[in-house]
């Protein structure tokens, strides 16, 4: 068969894919009144609920990555599911997502991988400006780093949850890749300044101490002004994604520069509202214990013998008075599982604070191959 008969072929079916898409917007605005109406009768008063439904699109993106045993590629099932669905939502009702930026940051990434190209986005320059973004309303949800596998906890995420009334909706750990970007004509001997975000620098500080020990290390707000700084420098080069040099058209002087294979960011979704409990779930919480012996004690051994598994204990200032921490859960479980909602009862008898900072699904690392 002939080029031109194929691709005639090809003419015809997408004119059938794209009827099929108009089919589902309109199932999907369907859909969106049918919320409206529903929200409308349960709640007479109070801000506009949000329609976004994580849990069905993940099942929407679960169900046809199982079907997807054909041609098609499996991994690009989920791409373009992903935004058909940001496509079909943003008919419902339009998603503003606040980011900490600027462009081309992995949070960035993270948040157009959960939320597709369809979504509103705002910059935000700080993590004080997700979270307040959230807060007033400008923005239905926020996404922010939490912690990473290498570097631990983002301090400044960890202390806005405890003391704001933004919770965790959802969770998204990204494997990450560093590498180290260069403008053309910069060979790698020749690289004297190396540019990026601390955590960055923190992440590849063993790779950088051997392989370019006399490079000054020059800290910078984020991996793309990094990758910025690396294009206007003849002799600097940036520590950053290597999808960065796709979007600043830089070269990929060398790959996989982060010091642990498994280099994870967990980065957390903010809203007004957690998640519903899905069975494989993660709540975070925040407590302070009084000052008595063995208060800290009592509220491990609380979870202890409610059978709840903690992933996660770290100690924080409790930005109140000086030596006054603040300790800083995340256990298997949703808040509203009995033996967690007993545990908590428990443990509230030990601390003078006890925060929940959200219940969510648990996600398993995922590793980006292309800018979503
Ligand atoms: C269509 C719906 O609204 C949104 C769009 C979805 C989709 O395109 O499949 C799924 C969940 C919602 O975020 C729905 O709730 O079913």
């Amino acid at each position: 068969m002939s080029i031109e008969s194929l691709r005639a072929q090809i003419d015809a079916t997408d004119e059938r894919i794209l009827e099929l898409l108009n089919e589902r917007a309109s199932l999907a605005v369907a859909i969106g009144h049918a919320k409206r109406a529903a929200h409308t009768a349960a709640n007479k008063e109070g801000a506009e609920k949000l329609l976004r439904d994580p849990e069905r699109e993940r099942a929407v993106l679960d169900r046809l990555s199982a079907l997807a045993k054909g041609q098609f590629p499996q991994h690009a099932v989920r791409a373009v599911f992903r935004e058909v669905m940001s496509g079909c939502l943003s008919l419902e009702q339009p998603l503003h997502v606040a980011f900490l930026g600027p462009e081309g940051t992995f949070t960035q990434m993270a948040a157009r991988y959960l939320f597709g190209l369809s979504a509103q986005y705002r910059e935000a320059a700080t993590i004080e400006g997700v979270f307040d973004a959230v807060r007033t309303g400008d923005a239905a949800l926020g996404v922010v780093a939490i912690e990473n596998s290498t570097e631990g906890s983002v301090t400044l995420t960890a202390d806005l949850l405890i003391e704001g009334n933004v919770v965790v909706r959802e969770e998204l750990v990204l494997l990450i890749e560093h590498a180290l970007l260069a403008r053309d004509s910069v060979p790698f001997s020749s690289v004297q300044r190396v540019y990026s975000h601390p955590q960055a620098l923190a992440q590849c500080r063993g790779w950088l101490t051997k392989n370019l020990p006399g490079a000054q290390l020059v800290q910078t707000a984020s991996t793309t002004a990094a990758a910025r700084q690396a294009l206007l420098d003849t002799a600097g080069a940036a520590v950053a994604s290597p999808l960065a040099a796709e979007l600043h058209g830089l070269t990929i002087l060398r790959e996989r520069i982060q010091d642990r294979t498994e280099n994870a960011t967990r980065f957390v979704v903010l809203g007004k509202e957690d998640a519903p409990r899905t069975g494989r779930d993660r709540t975070s919480l925040a407590f302070s214990v009084k000052d008595e012996r063995g208060a800290l004690r009592r509220v491990l051994s609380a979870f202890e013998e409610e059978g709840v598994n903690l992933s996660r204990l770290e100690s924080r200032p409790s930005q109140q008075k000086p030596w006054d921490y603040v300790f800083l859960v995340d256990l298997e479980g949703h808040r509203t599982d009995d033996n967690v909602q007993r545990a908590l009862e428990n443990l509230r008898s030990a601390c003078d604070m006890v925060k929940v900072l959200g219940s969510y699904a648990r996600r398993d690392p995922i590793r980006l191959t292309s800018i979503p």
